[in-house]
């Protein structure tokens, strides 16, 4: 007897929202069934972006915009049973990951005790509009055991993907990029590489009102800056090692726009162009540093598509395996939102959804919170 869930996930790029449905069968292995991605309306994305900006702290529209969100979610769950044909009664669960607003973990300037994180799209309404048991607000408790309460998909990938024959890594290029390397003995590690889709959005968003750099052309068609890279490579989050997580805080538009200041006359596209090199020289880094030459690499995630990027990725990386994770039985849009069904699956059974070699917790914690339908 397999047990199905319905993962819901909305990330860093505001893109959309991911629904996957998974079943489990009686032996923990996921089986991926069906997906569907839902719209952000304009207006919520809007605000949204406003509760990101460090410079707004607005109780009145986060209260607002959590209940909303939850909406939209519990719709994106209706939506995803209607086009997979099941009836809401044959889902055990949906595990929300919500919207990230702000991520404080515990970092060298900053006291675990002072550490946050917050993700809103309120579970309540998810579970009272879809009738669904919804489990969600998956990072606090990590947070609270002093760990990053980010990225916590290793232990979904390690679940899904290790192998004991061969060392793999999971590269997820959402906003921000995130690794997983699965050792071949079950060892773990994983952490946030630093900017994913983020910056390249940002820039294109900036100059062309686009939301992102389709394949990397528009990267493609300028020259790197060698100044630029150097000076954006100085950033201290390259040079911490894990536990480490990052987000919008760190990594968005003003950094440009600060580094801009001191190369003022430099490119549109020769911009794009080093931030594409940026973003594919900070990933390859970490994992140069963090894992063996001849390893598997799988891509997952939005930044999976852009051609430009994964081109210089394989020639960062050329003693690297290099495909994406459709291969592993997962297509790349959907790994996130799957992880976050089985991280419900994992709660309801009162297993931990945390590896605290990753997150730097004080110990595995069963995550999140269960909304019942
Ligand atoms: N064809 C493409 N070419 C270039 N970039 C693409 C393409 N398709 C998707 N992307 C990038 O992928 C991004 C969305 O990726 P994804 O949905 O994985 O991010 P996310 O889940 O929001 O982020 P995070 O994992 O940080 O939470 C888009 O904003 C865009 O930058
Ligand atoms: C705080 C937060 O939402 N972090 C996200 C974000 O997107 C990628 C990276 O930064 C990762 O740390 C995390 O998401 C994935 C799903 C994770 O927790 O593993």
């Amino acid at each position: 007897m397999s047990s199905k869930y319905i993962g819901l996930m909305s990330g860093t790029s505001l893109d959309g929202i991911d629904a996957a449905l998974i079943s489990i069968d009686k032996d923990g292995c996921v089986h991926f069934e069906h997906s569907i991605s839902a719209e952000l309306p304009r207006e919520l994305k809007k605000d949204i972006l406003q509760l990101c900006s460090t410079s707004h702290d607005e109780i009145e529209l986060l209260g607002k915009t959590d209940r909303k969100i939850g909406q939209v979610f519990a719709e994106a769950a209706l939506a995803l049973c209607a086009s997979a044909n099941i009836k809401t009664t044959d889902v055990t669960a949906v595990g929300s990951h919500g919207q990230t607003v702000r991520h404080r973990p515990p970092d060298n300037s900053r006291d675990y005790r002072n550490a946050f994180t917050l993700q809103i799209g309120d579970p309540n309404t998810i579970a009272e509009i879809s009738g669904i048991t919804t489990v969600g607000d998956f990072r606090r408790r990590d947070i609270a055991a002093a760990g990053q309460g980010a990225p916590l998909v290793p232990a979904f990938h390690a679940a899904a993907f290790a192998d004991p024959l061969e060392e793999r890594i999971i590269l997820n290029i959402g906003g921000m990029a995130n690794v997983s390397i699965l050792k071949k003995n079950g060892d773990v590690t994983g952490f946030d590489t630093g900017p994913g889709n983020v910056l390249m959005d940002s820039w294109i968003q900036h100059c062309q009102q686009l939301n992102y750099d389709r394949n990397g052309e528009w990267a493609a068609s300028g020259s790197v800056d060698p100044a630029l890279l150097q000076y954006f490579l100085q950033s201290n989050y390259y040079r911490q090692t894990g536990p480490k997580s990052t987000g919008r805080e760190q990594f968005n538009m003003q950094t440009i726009e600060e580094a801009l200041k001191v190369f003022p006359c430099i490119a549109a596209p020769d911009v794009q162009a080093t931030l594409l090199e940026l973003t594919a020289r900070s990933i390859c880094d970490a994992i140069e540093k963090s894992s063996t030459a001849n390893s598997s690499l799988f891509l997952c995630g939005g930044g999976s598509a852009n051609l430009a990027l994964c081109q210089r990725l394989k020639i960062l990386l050329p003693s690297h395996a290099i495909n994406d994770t459709s291969a592993l039985g997962i297509p790349p849009d959907w790994v996130e939102a799957v992880a976050f069904g089985w991280i419900a699956h994992q709660t309801l059974n009162h297993l931990p959804g945390n590896i605290p070699a990753v997150t730097g917790a004080k110990g595995s914690r069963i995550l999140g919170a269960i909304y019942p339908a």
